[in-house]
């Protein structure tokens, strides 16, 4: 996500829609409201938010944030989709690259109108460029048709331990 390195082209989505990496005014322009219809997401003041923001800044292209933004909407409420990519390397595969998708949401109000498709794709897309072997995520059943039409196959069994 957050990150000083040139960000990708926006994405056209068909509509006023575009499609970019997550900025610092992102916190005014409805991001965390956004991710708590995924999961709990308190308010975080805006130096809380910088802090983070520098922090994942700091791992460069390892950690790709995208928002799609509607520049037409009311300004509190233009973020209408995010996604996130975190690529790991390992030492497998001869120092190979996975790639992460996390924290995939649309806004309620959005959704049915192919964005969280056009997101995931996105974070595909960057990921291969990066040179990763492949992109994983965990989803709930009855998400599986979804990422089916992202591209992705079942595979494995997810296993968590929660703290
Ligand atoms: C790795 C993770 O982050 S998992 C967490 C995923 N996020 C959530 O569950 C948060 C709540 N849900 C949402 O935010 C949204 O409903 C999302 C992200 C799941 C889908 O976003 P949308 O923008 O509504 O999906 P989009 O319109 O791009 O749909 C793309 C295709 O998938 C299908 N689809 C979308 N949601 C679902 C679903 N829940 N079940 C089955 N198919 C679905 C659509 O019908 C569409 O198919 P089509 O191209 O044949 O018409």
């Amino acid at each position: 996500m957050a990150s000083t390195s040139p960000e990708p082209a926006a994405t056209e989505t068909g509509d006023s829609v575009k499609i970019r990496r997550l900025q610092i005014a992102d916190r005014e322009r409805g991001f965390l409201p956004l991710l708590s219809q995924l999961s709990s997401c308190p308010d975080l003041t805006e130096s809380e938010f910088a802090a983070c923001f520098a922090d994942l800044a700091a791992l460069g292209d390892d950690h790709v944030i995208l928002v799609a933004e509607d520049p037409a909407a009311a300004p509190e409420r233009r973020i209408l989709s995010t996604g996130c990519l975190f690529v790991e390397r390992k030492f497998l595969r001869g120092g190979g690259k996975v790639g992460h998708v996390e924290d995939v949401v649309v806004d309620a109000a959005a959704r049915g109108r192919g964005l969280g498709l056009r997101v995931v794709r996105r974070l595909v897309e960057i990921a291969k460029g990066a040179g990763c072997y492949k992109v994983i995520l965990d989803c709930t059943p009855e998400l599986r048709a979804y990422y089916a039409k992202c591209g992705f196959v079942e595979k494995g069994v997810q296993m968590a331990v929660y703290f």
